[in-house]
């Protein structure tokens, strides 16, 4: 299942980075550890009572010279509402209620997400002075905490996880592939979403949803069955300005987030950008499947060797991602758009393939004997065997004698054997090495 989102929002200077410091803590460092990501703080994982969620912080936008505090805060409403599950409302208790958080009140409240109303700044154990004004915003009894003092954060974080999804309900999601299309402002999405959705059958929604299921959309190729996630552009045009890098990153995270496949689409007339690779990173990190769709490739004046001069130039831009498949399309004449989905569901498959433990360790004995395992100071690496712990991504444990003998470049050489003998095309493979008996030699 997807992680749950929770976000933050609030006014300047309430203090949500500190409370998403303070929630994230250590984690957040893991997360700016992994290649390619971003090291804003942006998201976080983190962990409540065996809940694991992404924490995202909507604040900390630098305002665009005349826009006001309010229309920032429009913004950041509207993004919260369309990707989070659980929202963190957080007013300020020594301050007490302002007309903005009037404002962001009734934006949320029409968008029937659950909040969680959060008095900050509330450093003592006496209830704020302004405690009762906030029931004025008819919303449940407010949390107070401090987030400096970190007192109460606990209770804020039970009241957050006792909203979260039912697992069971997304239990028939299962056999629907969901599908991101994810890349920066007009390099073709939507062009290609209009696509995809003409050429196939949209299924139009009775349940009468959440904000989340608006912006999904399910339809059918023959018997697969689909759902695209994050058509906001073509459903309705977004309010909110995309050149605010800030939130589009995070509408990308959100989506690939909840995706068993990504696809990036980058406009072959302008090439890989920062943010491709920042998104790259995290479905990458996340495990998800991922196809590189080279867009507008009509644009492009081409002879023999232009398509092998694209691919590598890519493929070094987002070197971690050598195993996604790379397709040049143009989304306005239609030209291989037919592959797009092919390709998806192929990828879905991948990404979910399970091997046998027999055959694993067939390929695992024959690596070791083509190519030695390192050593240092006289003891070699041994493999005693490999099994394949989970799928979604396909997740390895390598039962080894010491982890300070592998080297990444042996780890390297293992993928790829197996992606030789099974492919694994399009996914993130992932090892998990465990000492098997550290004095063995
Ligand atoms: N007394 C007290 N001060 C706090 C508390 N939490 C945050 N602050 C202070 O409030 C100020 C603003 O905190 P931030 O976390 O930067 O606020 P923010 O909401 O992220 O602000 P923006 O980035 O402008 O959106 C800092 O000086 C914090 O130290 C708290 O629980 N009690
Ligand atoms: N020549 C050419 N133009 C294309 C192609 N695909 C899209 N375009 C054009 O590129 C522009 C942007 O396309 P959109 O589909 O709106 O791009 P988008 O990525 O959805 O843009 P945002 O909604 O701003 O994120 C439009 O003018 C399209 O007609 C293509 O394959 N070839």
């Amino acid at each position: 299942m997807a992680k749950p989102v929770v976000a933050i929002v609030g006014r300047p200077n309430v203090g949500k980075s500190t409370l998403f410091n303070r929630i994230a803590g250590k984690r957040i460092s893991i997360v700016e550890d992994q290649p390619g990501v971003t090291r804003d703080r942006i998201y976080a994982e983190a962990e409540w009572l065996n809940n694991v969620f992404t924490l995202i912080d909507t604040g900390g936008i630098e305002p665009e010279s005349k826009e006001t505090i309010l229309s920032q805060m429009r913004n950041q409403a509207e993004i919260a509402i369309e990707t989070a599950d659980v929202i963190i409302f957080m007013v300020d208790g020594k301050e007490g209620l302002t007309g903005t958080d009037r404002e962001v009140a009734s934006m949320l409240r029409k968008a029937h997400k659950p909040v969680v109303l959060t008095l900050n700044k509330v450093d003592t154990v006496e209830h704020s002075p302004y405690y009762y004004d906030f029931f004025e915003l008819g919303m449940d009894e407010p949390v107070e905490i401090s987030s400096t003092a970190a007192y109460n954060i606990g209770d804020l974080l039970d009241a957050v996880v006792a909203h979260f999804p039912d697992e069971k309900a997304d239990k028939d999601e299962d056999e629907v592939i969901k599908v991101a299309i994810i890349g920066k402002p007009n390099v073709g999405k939507s062009s290609m979403i209009n696509h995809i959705l003409g050429e196939n059958r949209v299924i139009v929604s009775d349940i009468a949803g959440t904000t989340r299921d608006a912006i999904d959309t399910p339809f059918t190729d023959g018997e697969d069955k689909y759902l695209l996630i994050d058509t906001a552009g073509i459903r309705r045009r977004s309010k909110i300005k995309e050149n605010i890098e800030k939130y589009s990153v995070i509408r990308a995270f959100t989506a690939v987030e909840r995706a068993d496949v990504c696809l990036l689409v980058i406009d072959s007339t302008e090439g890989v950008t920062e943010q491709d690779k920042k998104i790259a990173g995290y479905s990458h990190e996340n495990g998800k499947g991922m196809i590189i769709v080279v867009n507008k490739w009509d644009l492009i004046e081409k002879d023999t060797h232009t398509m092998k001069e694209f691919t590598k130039e890519i493929r070094n831009e987002l070197a971690y991602l050598s195993y996604a498949p790379l397709l040049f399309v143009s989304a306005m004449s239609g030209q291989r758009m037919k592959q797009v989905l092919e390709t998806v569901k192929f990828v879905a498959n991948q990404n979910a393939m399970r091997i046998p433990t027999g055959n694993l360790n067939e390929i695992i004995g024959e690596a070791v004997l083509l190519n030695q395992p390192p050593s240092d100071k006289g003891k070699r690496l041994k493999i005693f065997y490999g099994t394949q712990a989970a799928v979604k991504p396909p997740t390895f444990i390598l039962f080894i004698n010491d982890k300070e003998l592998m080297h990444f470049s042996y780890l390297r050489y293992i993928e790829n054997q197996i992606r030789q003998n099974y492919g694994f095309e399009g996914t993130p493979i992932r090892f998990i090495l465990r000492e098997k008996d550290k004095g063995g030699k």
